[in-house]
């Protein structure tokens, strides 16, 4: 350290820090980080702004909102509920919106904020999926996401339960059904959530507990490990000249990304304050307070809970009998095990590729979705059975709109629910496998310039251009995922689940196109040059 004293108040200041807490390390190490440049690495920094975001206002309304279910009659400004009885939760509500100075704006910004939360974490997800950024190291960070991702659903069901609206009631009541619907427990534990009998007096202060201060609690530590990850495993970056997996091509975190992350927060403020100003969200005045009798068609709940709500919506009453006299209600419940699975499966995801690849090396350049058809498919599989599912839980308003009969939405929607998937699948494989073909055609024939030439012996051609090296390199330089057949262990035995493994190997790696080998390069140019000095080449052109 130097021995000269600093002159200045913000050197005095840095000293003064520096000599207590000793940062100095930390920010050196820190702003020497290299942060890789590509708008799709942006997606996670608008879910950290947003969430930021989502804080703020949600601390501004912990000052005014009352989490209790105590019933009295309205005497606020809202003319049509004046005289109706509703509970102090829904009352508060409406005293923000209506009578506290800028109340109205910032419960806009929280549920605007929320909305956007949840949307940009998971097309970040999806950005990581389709990428492969998931792969070692970085399968305990994708762990960590799909914790995120039900956290943020979690924070968003207990705040839009909190107002005791007749929206947030009815979401709740679905809840209370899933519950009662778990066998042997589910009376019980629906008691114990609501204290009674639905909807009980304690639900709202309980979901306030969970909602200001146990979930924001685990999505701060599980952001708070999420980006400590990202640092120590170093960002990945996408094929491209110079970009190895050994090194990271970027700008430094101090002072250019740091300048640009700091920018880029106050225009996410800026556009969810816009928004918010601008756009009306959750109007609970027209709503009216729960009450079970007038549940009004066209209910929506917020975006990120419509799978579930669409789920419940199609699946077929049948599914529920009786065993010796127990009512088991698969036609509920079946709805917890749906979301399970579609959580079971990304949390082992990473697990199963590496193990069916055999491929346990570490991966810091990302896959273009192309060049892994198999991984690519199966994500978009994931996308339609999600979408189609969250689609489901608008039925009636698509059924309306097209002036279709709900039944028969119903059906369209269980059809797709099975095979969706399976068609979304097969179509990706191919599409993927289609472009991959193209790129082979353009790294060995150069791209097309709509420029005919005639050869001297009268033959007419396309005259194709060369690439230059980085776009070359981008076509070529790739890992082409591959069949690895089944391969005896240290005792030299071929166990059952490495056939298994063979077989799904097989299923999912055969069909697919190498990447260009240097060999083929070469002799592409070779036909070329012999093309361009009049001769007859066999592959260009
Ligand atoms: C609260 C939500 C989240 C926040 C604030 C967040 C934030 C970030 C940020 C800022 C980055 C670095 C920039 C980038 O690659 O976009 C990142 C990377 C990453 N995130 Fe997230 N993320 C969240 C949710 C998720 C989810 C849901 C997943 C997956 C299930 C996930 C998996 C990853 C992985 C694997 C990386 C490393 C990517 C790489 O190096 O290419 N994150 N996250
Ligand atoms: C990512 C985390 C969060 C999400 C997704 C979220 C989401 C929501 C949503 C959708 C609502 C309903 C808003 C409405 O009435 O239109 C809400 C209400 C509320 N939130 Fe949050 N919130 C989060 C974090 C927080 C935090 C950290 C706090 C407090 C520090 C908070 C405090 C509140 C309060 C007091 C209400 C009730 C007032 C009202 O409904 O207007 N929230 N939240």
């Amino acid at each position: 350290m130097s021995t000269t004293q600093p002159t200045t108040t913000v050197g005095k200041a840095a000293n003064f820090t520096e000599t207590r807490v000793g940062a100095s390390v930390l920010v050196r190490e820190f702003g020497r980080k290299i942060f890789p440049s590509h708008w799709s690495f942006m997606l996670g920094e608008v879910a950290l702004y947003s969430f930021v975001i989502v804080i703020l206002s949600g601390t501004f309304l912990t000052f005014f909102f009352t989490p209790a279910m105590g019933e009295m009659h309205y005497e606020g400004p809202w003319a049509p509920l004046r005289g109706v009885e509703i509970s102090e939760a829904y009352n508060s509500t409406l005293a923000i919106s209506f009578e506290i100075r800028g109340g109205l704006f910032i419960r806009q910004m929280h549920h605007w904020g929320a909305l956007l939360f949840v949307a940009a974490l998971s097309i970040h997800m999806l950005r990581v999926f389709f990428t492969g950024a998931f792969r070692r190291p970085r399968e305990l960070n994708w762990i960590v996401g799909v914790l995120l991702v039900i956290m943020g659903m979690a924070a968003g069901f207990t705040g839009y339960s909190l107002p005791d609206d007749l929206l947030s009631g009815n979401g709740l009541r679905i809840i209370d059904g899933i519950v009662k619907s778990l066998p042997l427990v589910g009376t019980y534990l629906s008691f114990f959530i609501f204290g009674g009998e639905f909807p009980g007096t304690d639900i709202v202060a309980r979901l306030y507990s969970l909602h200001i201060m146990i979930v924001p609690a685990l999505l701060i530590a599980l952001i708070g490990i999420h980006l400590v990850f990202v640092v120590v495993h170093k960002h990945t970056q996408y094929p491209g000249a110079g970009n190895t997996e050994k090194n990271v091509v970027g700008e430094p975190v101090m002072p250019t990304f740091a300048a640009k992350g700091g920018g880029f927060f106050f225009l996410i403020f800026g556009l969810i304050s816009l928004i918010s100003a601008l756009f009306t969200i959750n109007p609970i005045w027209n709503y009216g307070p729960y009450d079970p009798s007038p549940v009004s068609a066209g209910t929506q709940p917020d975006w990120y809970i419509g799978w579930a709500d669409g789920f419940l919506r199609i699946v077929p009453g049948w599914l529920e009998f009786y065993i010796a006299g127990w009512p088991i209600s698969l036609n509920i419940n079946s709805a917890v095990i749906v979301m399970g699975g579609l959580f079971a499966v990304m949390f082992v995801y990473p697990f199963f590729e590496s193990w069916l690849l055999k491929d346990k090396r570490e991966h810091h350049i990302l896959d273009r979705p192309r060049n892994n058809p198999t991984r690519t498919a199966i994500g978009v599989a994931g996308v339609i059975f999600y979408c189609n599912m969250w689609a489901a839980a608008s039925g009636d308003i698509i059924a309306v709109f097209f002036q279709m009969s709900l039944n028969d939405m119903i059906y369209i929607f269980r059809a797709v629910f099975f095979l969706g998937p399976i068609i979304g699948y097969l179509i990706t494989k191919r599409m993927c496998i289609a472009l991959q073909r193209k790129d082979r055609e353009i790294a060995l024939h150069g791209r097309e310039t709509a420029n005919i030439i005639r050869l001297p012996h009268g033959e007419f051609l396309e005259r194709h251009e060369a690439l230059p090296p980085h776009k070359l390199w981008k076509l070529t330089a790739f890992e082409s995922p591959t069949y690895t057949p089944a391969e005896p262990n240290a005792e030299g035995k071929i166990t059952g689940l490495e056939k298994f493994r063979a077989r799904l190997s097989k299923f999912f790696f055969e069909d697919r196109v190498a990447p260009v080998t240097k060999q083929e390069l070469e002799a592409s140019h070779h036909d070329h040059d012999s093309v361009e000095s009049g001769g007859q080449g066999q592959l260009g052109y």
